[in-house]
C-alpha cells in the first residue's frame, strides 16, 4: 500500500478564502488549533488572489497546507503548499466535474507537479450546498448507493481518499457508517455540519478523518479545538 499524507490524520480544517474570520480570530489562531492539516478551498467566490492571501497568512505557521481548487483556473503555485487535493465528484451531473476539468487542467498546464498532487473522490450529499448546485450532483442516494460509490472509488478507480461531503449540514450517521464499512484500503473523509465535541465524535467513530469548515468562520477557535479533541479521542 502506498503512503499518503493523510495516513495519520484525524482532523482537517477547511478554510474558505471567500469567507471572513470571526472578530479577533487570525489565521495563525486557526493554524494553532491542533488540526492535522489545513485545506484551503470553497465553491463560490474563489480567486487566485483570495487563495494566495490565505495560503500566505497560514504559511509561517507549523501546519501542513493543501489547496483544494474548485476549478483549474484558481490553482496557485505557492511553495508554502504541501500540495494539491483535487476533487472529482463521483455523483456529479456532468462529466466535467468527474474528469473534464481535470483533462483541461492537464492539457493547459503541461508541467504537472504529480509528487504534490492527490485526488479526492467526492460523494456530494447535501442538495442545498453550493457544491451540489455547481456540480449538479445527484444527492438522492441511499446508504447502499453511497456504499457502492465508495467501493467503485476504491476497487475500480483506485482512489485512496473517499470524501463523504455533507457541506453545510450534519450527515446521516447510518450512511457514513455504510461508507465506512465499504471502504477498506481507502481513507474515508467526512465533512459537514460538525459544530462541537459530540458531533465531531459521532462522525469520527465512522470516518477516518473529519473535516471542519464553516465552524471556523462562524464560531472561532475554541469550537474548532473541541472538534480536534473529539477526533483524537475517537
Ligand atoms: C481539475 C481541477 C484543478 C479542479 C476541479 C475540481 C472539481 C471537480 C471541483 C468540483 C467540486 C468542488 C467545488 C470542490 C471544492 C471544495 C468544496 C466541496 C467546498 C465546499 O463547498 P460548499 O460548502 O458547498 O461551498 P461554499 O462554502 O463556498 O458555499
Ligand atoms: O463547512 P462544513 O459544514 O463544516 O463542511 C466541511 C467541509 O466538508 C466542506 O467542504
Ligand atoms: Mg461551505
Amino acid at each position: 500500500m502506498t503512503t499518503c499524507p493523510w495516513d495519520d490524520w484525524n482532523h482537517v480544517l477547511k478554510i474558505d478564502p471567500d469567507k471572513d474570520l470571526p472578530e479577533g480570530v487570525t489565521y495563525g489562531d486557526l493554524c494553532a488549533t491542533g488540526t492535522d492539516a489545513i485545506e484551503v478551498g470553497g465553491t463560490m467566490g474563489i480567486t487566485e488572489e483570495n487563495m494566495e492571501a490565505v495560503v500566505d497568512a497560514c504559511a509561517e505557521h507549523d501546519v501542513p497546507l493543501y489547496q483544494e481548487p474548485s476549478s483549474p483556473d484558481v490553482v496557485i503555485d505557492n511553495r508554502a503548499l504541501e500540495g494539491y487535493l483535487i476533487p472529482t465528484v463521483l455523483n456529479a451531473g456532468s462529466p466535467f466535474w468527474i474528469t473534464g476539468a481535470h483533462k483541461e487542467w492537464v492539457r493547459l498546464d503541461g508541467d504537472m507537479d504529480w509528487d504534490r498532487t492527490w485526488t479526492e473522490a467526492y460523494i456530494v450529499m447535501n442538495p442545498d450546498a453550493d457544491v451540489a448546485t455547481y456540480t449538479e450532483a445527484d444527492c438522492d442516494l441511499s446508504a447502499e448507493d453511497v456504499a457502492a460509490y465508495a467501493t467503485v472509488a476504491e476497487r475500480m478507480f483506485g482512489q485512496e481518499l473517499v470524501y463523504l461531503e455533507y457541506s453545510g449540514t450534519f450527515g446521516d450517521e447510518d450512511i457514513v457508517e455504510a461508507a465506512s464499512e465499504a471502504t477498506d484500503e481507502s481513507t474515508l473523509f467526512y465533512g459537514g455540519g460538525i459544530h462541537d465535541y459530540d458531533s465531531a465524535a459521532t462522525m469520527a467513530t465512522h470516518a477516518d478523518v473529519i473535516v471542519v469548515g464553516d465552524l471556523a468562520h462562524d464560531e472561532g477557535v475554541g469550537a474548532v479545538r473541541e472538534t480536534v479533541e473529539a477526533a483524537r479521542d475517537a
